[in-house]
């Protein structure tokens, strides 16, 4: 391949303009300098610049995977949004750096305060959401009000001796096992939690009762891929 018909100069100062560490040309084969625009690409893409964490777009894909995984597996999965309170304040009073630096700390702390395999995003200016996969509905309030504990107890520093207390609300629904719902209908119950929780107050979490889904083995079977035969023998497992 020849690299000199390839128009490479606007990416080349998009990543060195996001501040990539762009390997220099002479220095890798061809193969390793075009992996690594791509890779600077693909994560210029999918994270959000502030904070780091996933951006939105990335986010409900990885939504979508999730229903899937949920569909099949048989665990629910807990959807949380998060907002941080009175924020336009944070900005009208202290100003936009300040704001920012704001949002960047709330946002560790959120990545500090979930597992591993949770994905926290930020999909909006102050709004947050985090996807827990395998969260029982008895577990679901825990992880929520430690997410809301963790901010509350994590004063900013935005300046030397100068500090902030923040509160965020949280509203957040289960994704139901053998289902597979769909990631806009998710995020709107999600939202219309937190919207509860602003109402009531903020600096609080409000999730959706659980809904109680009938799913026979034959749709479970269908979900899995399974003939007629595997659901059948399902079935009888279920009612052993
Ligand atoms: N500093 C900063 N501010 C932002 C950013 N994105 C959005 N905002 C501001 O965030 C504020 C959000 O304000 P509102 O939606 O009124 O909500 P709020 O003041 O947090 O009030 P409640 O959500 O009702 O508790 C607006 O003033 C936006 O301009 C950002 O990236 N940085």
């Amino acid at each position: 391949m020849n690299l000199e018909r390839l128009r490479l100069d606007a990416v080349l100062s998009l990543l060195q303009r996001a501040g990539y560490a762009v390997p220099d040309r002479e220095g890798v084969t061809q193969e390793a300098y075009i992996q690594a625009l791509l890779d600077g690409l693909c994560e210029l893409s999918s994270t959000d610049s502030l904070t780091g964490l996933l951006n939105r777009r990335s986010f409900l894909w990885t939504l979508e995977q999730e229903l899937d995984r949920v569909a099949r597996g048989g665990e629910y999965a807990l959807l949380l949004a998060v907002d941080i309170d009175h924020f336009k304040r944070v900005n009208d009073t202290h100003g936009h750096a300040v704001g920012d630096e704001v949002i960047r700390m709330v946002a560790q702390t959120l990545q500090r305060c979930v597992r591993p395999m949770d994905t926290v995003a930020r999909i909006g200016g102050e709004e947050f959401c985090i996807a827990c996969p395998n969260c029982s509905p008895s577990y679901a309030p825990v992880v929520a009000e430690r997410v809301r504990r963790a901010v509350a107890e994590t004063p900013v520093a935005w300046a030397p001796g100068q500090t902030l207390a923040v509160t965020v609300s949280c509203g957040g629904a289960l994704a139901t096992p053998w289902i597979r719902g769909m990631v806009s209908d998710w995020l709107e119950r999600a939202d219309r939690q937190l919207y509860r929780a602003k109402r009531e107050g903020r600096n609080r979490v409000c999730l959706e009762a659980v809904q109680a889904a009938e799913v026979s083995a034959e749709e479970k079977g269908l979900l899995l891929g399974w003939g007629p035969a595997d659901s059948l023998m399902m079935d009888k497992r279920d009612h052993a």
